[in-house]
């Protein structure tokens, strides 16, 4: 091994990092479009393991990340495939032998190459464009490679900085085509086209709904194929927009990172605080935020008025006290929403926005503050900033009032709520059954937010959660409400049957799972159950679609539901984020 690459191993050992991809040293001239790549493609985080070989000699193993096929990077594998496959490239013509690639610098330097005018064939469902490269060593043979920022039909310039056996990732260096979809005057934010939060601001808002819509076509035809066969699916229906396309995000998390092991605190600047940086693209000159893997951010486009605010007075304590931190760490910002009355003179108005923990104006004991109006007369939302993860906040949804621990989950878009626990509301209902029979399962009900929203004409609710505070706020918030007919009970969705007593005719059911979906125990049981309607909400639309697969052709009754419709639900304009929502019921 040559010094530059023990001098990166050094590197690996002190960084923050755990893992680096190594220098590359030489110009690649693989052939006419392909050009000299730079020392920027050093220092990106790769998967991969060291081990010695017989002579004590560092070796470097690439290591499969553990993931589930409904994640991602799973997605994403799925992805490249069929690009592979649409275009007949066999597996030998696109092989890279990773292992030894990770080991030669010689090597390295042929795979992190800079390449013009590459032409992007698709957009992946994490919203980056996805195109066909020259393979480095196969004659006729091509890589897949992601490309933040671009989308189909461009052609651009871009700097490869990172290998994986199946697909490279590179970073968008020009626009050399634009394709119709970019509109880049529409971008509203300065770390747009590094950061990682946002990808389609230069996509025109209608534009954006539409390919939120794809995605979750395209989540069903990869996790639903049986469905998809058999004609049991829908056509996936238009995208409900977001009322608020900007400053709609009551939470934000920027972080910070510190070199790791010992350090002169003393020496270092203060470091970037912000969110990811999605690689080291140039192709937006004007972007700000600087040049490292966290991006200095100051003000987030999408976060609301007072998380903005809060965002510049935490920097400013942070700028203070930066020297005394030994590790990384994250800043919680979360929206705290409460209901004043409006008759209260100055004095009161200013204990109450200041009587609850926020973040304050440096050097004063206030609270940064909006107010808004609130559907209730005679009262204003006050809304100001948590930072303290164990407080207790607050959301107000129609003037209904949910607390919540800060670190816990709560739907983070509350523009859309109104619309979205409508939606759910109306769909609850099902034929041949007056309004006040009917009964609601709530699974994976949080702090009660769909329990509470839909209780009005139900004559009993139950909602079933894993986290022990939730219950108690879902409790607390239906209390709160005077909601009488609901009630929640700890533990996991998986064993909610045994203790439903509802005649099951009579009953939907709602679920709200995380990311990962539900569990086959789950829905073996909410099949068992047989309710009248479901409907399964998800901010992955991928394990929605792989669990309708197995719901409806893995259980017991789950062939007499057909699937009504799926819609998506903007809850992250500008993003790649969807949430969907899909509707079962009993076939007549
Ligand atoms: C996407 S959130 C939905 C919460 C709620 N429906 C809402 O909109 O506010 C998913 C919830 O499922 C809970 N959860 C995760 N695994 C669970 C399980 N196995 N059984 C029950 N609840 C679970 C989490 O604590 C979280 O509150």
């Amino acid at each position: 091994m040559t010094s530059s690459v023990s001098k990166q191993d050094e590197e690996v050992r002190r960084s923050s990092f755990s893992e680096f991809q190594p220098l590359t040293k030489k110009p690649a001239l693989e052939n006419g479009k392909t050009v000299a790549n730079d020392s920027s493609t050093a220092g990106r985080k790769i998967s991969k393991k060291l081990t010695k070989n017989k002579k004590g000699r560092v070796k470097r193993k690439y290591t499969q990340k553990n993931y589930d096929p409904t994640n991602p990077f799973g997605v994403l594998l799925l992805e490249v495939e069929e690009l592979f496959t649409e275009n007949g490239i066999s597996e030998e013509k696109r092989a890279v032998d990773i292992n030894l690639l990770l080991n030669s610098e010689d090597l390295l330097a042929k795979y992190n190459r800079n390449l013009e005018e590459v032409k992007v064939s698709k957009l992946t469902s994490s919203g980056d464009g996805l195109a066909l490269i020259p393979h480095p060593e196969i004659e006729d043979g091509f890589q897949a490679v992601v490309i933040p920022f671009a989308y189909p039909g461009e052609t651009v310039d871009i700097r490869i900085f990172r290998t994986h056996p199946t697909h490279a990732e590179a970073d968008l260096l020009k626009v050399r085509e634009g394709s119709e979809m970019r509109d880049n005057d529409l971008i509203n934010c300065k770390y747009y086209g590094k950061c990682s939060g946002c990808q389609f601001q230069n996509v025109e808002y209608t534009k954006q709904l539409e390919l939120k819509r794809k995605t979750i076509e395209n989540a069903y035809h990869f996790f639903a194929k049986t469905l998809k066969a058999a004609n049991a699916l829908p056509k996936i229906s238009d995208t409900v927009p977001s009322p608020l396309q900007y400053n709609y995000r009551t939470k934000l998390t920027p972080h910070f990172d510190l070199p790791r092991g010992k350090f002169n605190p003393e020496m270092i600047d203060m470091p970037a605080l912000g969110f990811g940086a999605k690689g080291r693209p140039t192709w937006r000159e004007s972007v700000q935020g600087g040049n490292k893997s966290v991006l200095d951010v100051e003000d987030c486009a999408i976060g609301t008025s007072v998380l903005n605010k809060a965002m510049s007075n935490e920097r400013e304590i942070f700028k203070r006290i930066y020297k005394t931190k030994v590790r990384g760490g994250t800043i919680l910002l979360r929206e705290n929403t409460r209901a004043m009355k409006n008759d209260l003179d100055e004095e009161q108005k200013k204990k109450f926005i200041n009587e609850e923990n926020g973040s304050k104006i440096p050097d004063t004991e206030d609270n940064v503050y909006d107010e808004a109006p609130s559907s209730k007369e005679g009262e204003t939302l006050i809304k100001t900033c948590c930072t303290d993860s164990k407080q207790i906040v607050s959301e107000n949804i129609e003037g209904r009032e949910f607390r919540f621990s800060a670190n816990e989950f709560f739907q983070n878009n509350n523009s859309i709520l109104p619309i979205v626990t409508k939606y759910v509301r109306d769909n609850l209902k099902f034929e041949n059954s007056e309004s006040e029979d009917r009964y609601l399962v709530d699974a994976y009900c949080g702090s009660g937010l769909f329990s509470i929203m839909c209780s009005d004409g139900v004559k009993e609710v139950c909602g079933v959660e894993v986290s022990k505070d939730s219950v108690a706020y879902a409790n607390e918030n239906a209390k709160l409400n005077n909601i009488q007919n609901a009630k929640f009970i700890l533990g996991k969705a998986e064993q909610i049957f045994d203790d439903i007593k509802f005649p099951s005719a009579l009953t939907s059911v709602i679920c709200d799972p995380p990311r990962k979906g539900c569990d086959e125990p789950f829905l073996t049981q909410l099949s068992k159950f047989h309710p009248s309607k479901i409907v399964y909400i998800s901010c992955n639309v991928h394990s929605q679609a792989r669990d309708l697969e197995f719901f409806i052709n893995n259980t017991e009754n789950g062939s007499q539901y057909q699937i009504e419709s799926i819609r998506g639900f903007d809850f992250f304009p500008q993003t790649h984020h969807i949430e969907s929502i899909a509707i079962l019921s009993l076939k007549k």
